[in-house]
């Protein structure tokens, strides 16, 4: 935290060719009760405001620098990262990925020597990186992998629910196999943790859903339920955990169940997120759970179409920093 008590959230600008500078740029008028750095190349920047017709003022920071809180009076601190090659509004670089990965492992760091108290992270897109030829799929795997954690959780938050995922970026079919009982037992004790002590909920009850349609309908539509799930909940429930489930997904999500849940653990990817995004897309964040810093996120990606055009929702990245001024603010007291 600031000598003046707020948090100290450093935000990345993402992919320059997306809306992450956009977000960046608009951000500069938003009053938020944290001292903002954002980590991009400053005249990919200033141009993207430009277009926009923004006159935003940029203050360049040094590491070391202690900042205000943030006015919103068009004026943002930008730690300045060369990008890699000109940036165009909407046109993919391959060359860019690596500026991108080192706004990445520059905010990290900040995190990680307690410069900053968290992390925000605007859109990148994974695909350009890997045509770089660098493996990526996505910055809760890469934070893992930087920081050194074997096992992470990425979790949605948004129109009052929490998603959390036992697989992340994963062919669909690569998930049955990505989900052992070792690996569903850590997803659970990481989400179970960080619900307590990042979120403040003393016995957090989770929905636990199966992977396979009506949780497998006794062993006639799929055995992950039987074999994998069901086993890790009766072990972590003999610890007082309260995990209800293997539940049917599709019916998962319905007020009733909902109506007294902290949680809800979707087996992937696309099982889980849908539902979120339909609630609160625009408004809600992503966060990466089991991390040694706080780390959150918008809920979209890269909006390539709409790069430099003046029409996004910046809803999201507002959210995402509400959320990391949380979570420092509730850290600072433990
Ligand atoms: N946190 C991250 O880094 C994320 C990155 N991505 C990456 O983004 C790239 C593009 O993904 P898509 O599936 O096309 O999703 P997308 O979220 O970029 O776009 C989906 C639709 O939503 C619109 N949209 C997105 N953000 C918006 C905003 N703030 N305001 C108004 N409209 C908005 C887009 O114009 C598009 O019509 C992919 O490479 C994907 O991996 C996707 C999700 C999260
Ligand atoms: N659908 C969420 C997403 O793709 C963002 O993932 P990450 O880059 O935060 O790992």
């Amino acid at each position: 935290m600031s000598a003046q008590n707020h948090p100290r959230i450093v935000v990345t600008a993402g992919e320059p060719a997306g809306i992450g500078l956009d977000l960046c740029a608009m951000l500069a008028w938003k009053a938020i009760p944290a001292s903002i750095v954002v980590i991009a190349d400053h005249n990919a920047l200033k141009n993207r405001a430009t277009m926009l017709s923004l006159s935003l003022q940029i203050q360049d920071f040094k590491h070391g620098d202690s900042i205000p809180q943030h006015a919103g009076n068009g004026q943002l601190y930008v730690l300045h990262q060369p990008a890699s090659a000109a940036v165009s509004a909407g046109e993919l670089n391959p060359v860019n990925s690596t500026y991108v990965l080192k706004t990445l492992t520059t905010a990290i760091d900040g995190c990680v020597n307690h410069e900053f108290d968290a992390m925000v992270t605007a859109p990148v897109h994974k695909g350009v990186i890997n045509d770089a030829g660098i493996a990526f799929t996505g910055h809760t795997e890469f934070l893992a992998e930087y920081t050194d954690t074997s096992q992470v959780v990425m979790m949605l938050v948004g129109g009052g629910m929490r998603v959390a995922l036992t697989t992340t970026h994963l062919p669909l079919n690569a998930v049955s196999a990505a989900i052992t009982q070792e690996s569903l037992e850590n997803t659970i004790r990481i989400l179970h943790h960080d619900l307590v002590t990042r979120f403040g909920i003393k016995t957090p009850k989770i929905l636990v859903a199966g992977l396979n349609p009506h949780a497998g309908e006794s062993g006639y539509l799929g055995y992950e339920e039987i074999e994998t799930i069901t086993p890790v909940l009766e072990r972590l429930r003999a610890e007082n955990m309260q995990l209800i489930g293997p539940l049917p997904a599709d019916t998962l999500f319905t007020p009733h169940h909902l109506a007294n849940a902290d949680c809800v653990l979707a087996m992937y990817h696309d099982q889980g997120l849908p539902v979120l995004k339909y609630a609160s897309f625009g408004g809600g964040v992503n966060v990466t759970l089991g991390l040694p810093i706080i780390r959150t996120s918008v809920d979209h990606g890269t909006a390539l179409d709409l790069a430099g055009k003046g029409n996004i929702e910046i809803g999201s990245l507002l959210a995402a920093i509400d959320l990391a001024i949380e979570l420092a603010q509730r850290q600072s007291t433990q």
